[in-house]
């Protein structure tokens, strides 16, 4: 702290102070988050997380990284300072007048870019949402809060685990299926949302009335005078499966909204990203065409390229791979208890308790179908879920699911008022996503999930051992 002066405590997370501090000798003005060692072994590893995610992500709408240090018991965390403060706040500030459509599609190209960034270098946030966004002094959008976030290649447990705000949960959460970059992807659906609406897609009273709605993508829809290519963004981004939803990548460069957020990156933005990622792997067309041209040419039976897997950055989709892929039905076995299940008021959730740590029980089971494995629930069974439901304990999706809102009412979103948003039954003009279950594929799309170890506490260690 030698280094920096305090200039004001701007806020206070969960997991520490965040204060304003001015650097000694550069005059420049910087947040550092100060977050409390070792007692909670979680939250320690989180900010440690989040040390390390922000040092490796270099990008102009990303908030940067300056330095982490230890002093005493305190683990600081010296980042650039977003002096706009976050889009929750500027959200809230317009009380009931909208934003206009150019700052709308201004902030969400920014927000796009810096998201696809992160997800180039396979690494998800897992907690996108307004409040998590940032503005700087001159109006450019910081992506911030890295505390969630997860490389790729982490544990098989953190996989199935989530950390975040009801409001911006995918489907695939609550039906116990992993992250992946597509449930950011939904994320960031809401926060556009919210730039086109000033309020939450997806609002309840009740956790079953929050899930229905969040599993059917079901939301009221975009008012008419924005551009047709935003609400078909909006219906593309809440699809219910995963696979169905445009990846980052599709979002700024095929995709019919592309264009219109385009004009609002500077032009070299994608365009350097799209050459560097062009770079490291061949598509599929290129692949084709050097394996029919080494046919030709007699080299090399096409033939024999058949059921070789490449090694990776060669011709990787010449030939199917087996990957990961999401069934079809992603939602439906939760959708169909919830359908038949009564209905439980948020009162009794919120009496039940307010920090939920569920521990890892057996909601979900693996039974070969056709061959395929496939999640099914044990037993269709309301009052299973029912009781799950009471006991804030729906599924390992919520083992480190955390609302710490003392007193507060989980369901109560920063966006949501008194009257309108805690209906049971779906709004009578609701946007329901009646394809969900029709096959899309999207070449370019790559899904990913977290699936194996992680090696990042060996990188703080590391990190702390040079200063
Ligand atoms: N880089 C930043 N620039 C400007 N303000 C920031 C920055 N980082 C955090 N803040 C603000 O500081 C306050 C505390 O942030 P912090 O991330 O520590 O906790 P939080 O996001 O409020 O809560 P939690 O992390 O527990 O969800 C918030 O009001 C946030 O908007």
């Amino acid at each position: 702290m030698e280094k920096y002066t305090l200039v004001k405590v701007i806020g206070e997370g969960s997991f520490g102070r965040a204060v304003l501090v001015c650097c000694k000798s550069n005059q420049e003005r910087y947040v550092l988050k100060e977050i409390q060692l070792p007692k909670n072994q979680s939250k320690l590893e989180s900010s440690r997380r989040e040390a390390i995610l922000l040092s490796r992500m270099k990008h102009p709408n990303i908030v940067a990284f300056r330095e982490a240090y230890q002093a005493d018991d305190l683990l600081c965390i010296v980042m650039e300072y977003c002096s706009g403060g976050d889009l929750l706040q500027r959200i809230r500030g317009q009380k009931s007048t909208q934003f206009c459509v150019d700052n709308i599609l201004k902030w969400f190209a920014e927000m796009c870019a810096g998201a696809k960034h992160i997800h180039d270098k396979h690494v998800l946030h897992r907690d996108l949402k307004s409040k998590n966004i940032f503005l700087t002094d001159n109006g450019t959008i910081k992506l911030g809060d890295f505390g969630s976030a997860c490389i790729l290649n982490s544990s098989k447990a953190y996989a199935q685990t989530y950390v975040g705000t009801p409001y911006y949960v995918a489907p695939e959460i609550w039906d116990n299926k992993p992250y992946n970059n597509k449930s950011d992807v939904w994320s960031l659906g809401c926060v556009l949302y919210e730039l086109c609406t000033l309020r939450h897609p997806f609002q309840a009273s009740s956790w079953k009335s929050l899930i229905l709605k969040v599993c059917r993508g079901a939301y009221p829809p975009l008012p008419n005078h924005l551009p047709y290519e935003l609400q078909y963004l909006v219906k593309q981004m809440f699809k219910t499966n995963p696979k169905d939803r445009p990846s980052l990548h599709t979002i700024l460069t095929s995709h019919r909204v592309s264009r219109l957020l385009r004009a609002h990156l500077p032009s070299q933005a994608v365009e350097t990203e799209e050459r560097g990622r062009r770079m490291g792997r061949w598509n599929r067309e290129e692949g084709k065409k050097v394996a029919n041209l080494l046919g030709e040419k007699s080299l090399i039976e096409t033939s024999t390229l058949e059921g070789v897997e490449l090694p990776k950055g060669q011709c990787e989709s010449t030939e199917p791979i087996p990957r990961k892929q999401w069934a079809t039905e992603a939602s439906d076995t939760v959708l169909q208890v919830l359908a038949s299940a009564s209905l439980i008021s948020s009162d009794s959730m919120a009496s039940s308790s307010q920090t939920f740590t569920a521990s890892t029980h057996g909601s979900v089971s693996e039974e070969p179908e056709g061959g395929r494995q496939r999640r099914r629930w044990e037993k269709d069974s309301p009052e299973r879920l029912l009781s799950l439901l009471e006991k804030a304990r729906l599924s390992k999706a919520f083992s480190t699911f955390l609302i710490n809102r003392a007193g507060g009412n989980p369901l109560v979103g920063p966006l949501s008022d008194s009257q309108g948003d805690d209906t049971d039954g779906l709004e009578p003009e609701v946007a329901v996503d009646e394809y969900r279950l029709e096959p899309r594929s999207d070449d370019e799309d790559t899904d990913f999930e977290e699936d194996s170890p992680c090696d990042w506490i060996d990188e703080v260690e590391k990190m702390f051992l040079q200063h």
